[in-house]
């Protein structure tokens, strides 16, 4: 499984919940990345961590002032990025430029979507994930693999439906052990969560958690 921890802007540590990540990933056969804010990168991938952009725009070298350039966010020593979140929505052809952009720079993609129908969308895009997290469930503690089974189980059809390559993340309430597990028994091959970890008194034990029955 992979396990996708998005800072947000949340007030934590990047640099601290970096390591928790590098350090819990060492001792699991889980995969785990950490998407600190853009101006955070470098110093989050210094730690060794794997990490992610949250966004990068639709652009190439040139006139494009206070946008996310995708080479510049591999420079940083991003590997990967977040696209479509839900708090940073793009429009279908941006979306698609952004796929692009980032696949130019050597970035791994993950499209993020609200439901089944749009998870067809983004997989039609050819990113290397989609990842379904429902609006409503975000940041509320109450796991979408529980609150909301079927979503998941949809957007794999989706996804598998239209290109089999494409991996299905879920995501919104996600904060333990037992969330991650139902997300896999649903299909899933990766969870993207924010709260549970970058809001947790101990980053660590939170992680720690996450992977220990994988
Ligand atoms: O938006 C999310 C991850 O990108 C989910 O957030 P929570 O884990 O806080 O529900």
């Amino acid at each position: 499984m992979f396990v996708l921890v998005n800072l947000k802007t949340y007030p934590c540590d990047p640099v601290a919940v970096a390591e928790a990540v590098r350090d819990v990933d060492e001792s699991t056969d889980a995969r785990l990345a950490v998407a600190p804010q853009a101006t955070h990168l470098e110093r989050v991938a210094d730690t060794g961590a794997e990490t992610w952009a949250q966004h990068v725009d639709p652009i190439d070298h040139g006139s494009n002032t206070g946008q996310t350039l995708a080479e510049s966010v591999a420079d940083a020593g991003a590997v990967g990025t977040l696209l479509n979140h839900s708090e940073r929505r793009l429009k279908l052809a941006d979306i698609d430029g952004a796929v692009r952009a980032a696949e130019h720079a050597g970035l791994e993609t993950v499209v993020c979507a609200n439901n089944p129908a749009q998870i067809g969308a983004a997989a039609a895009l050819g990113p290397d994930a989609v990842a379904v997290e429902p609006p409503e469930l975000i940041g509320t503690g109450t796991p979408v693999s529980q609150a909301d089974p079927d979503i998941v189980e949809d957007a794999v059809d989706a996804a598998q439906h239209v290109d089999r390559d494409v991996s299905v993340l879920c995501g919104a309430g996600i904060s333990t052990g037992d969330d991650v597990v139902a997300a896999g028994d649903l299909g899933s091959e990766g969870v993207l969560l924010a709260s549970g970890v970058a809001k947790a008194d101990d980053p660590t034990a939170a992680l720690e958690d996450l992977v220990e029955p994988l």
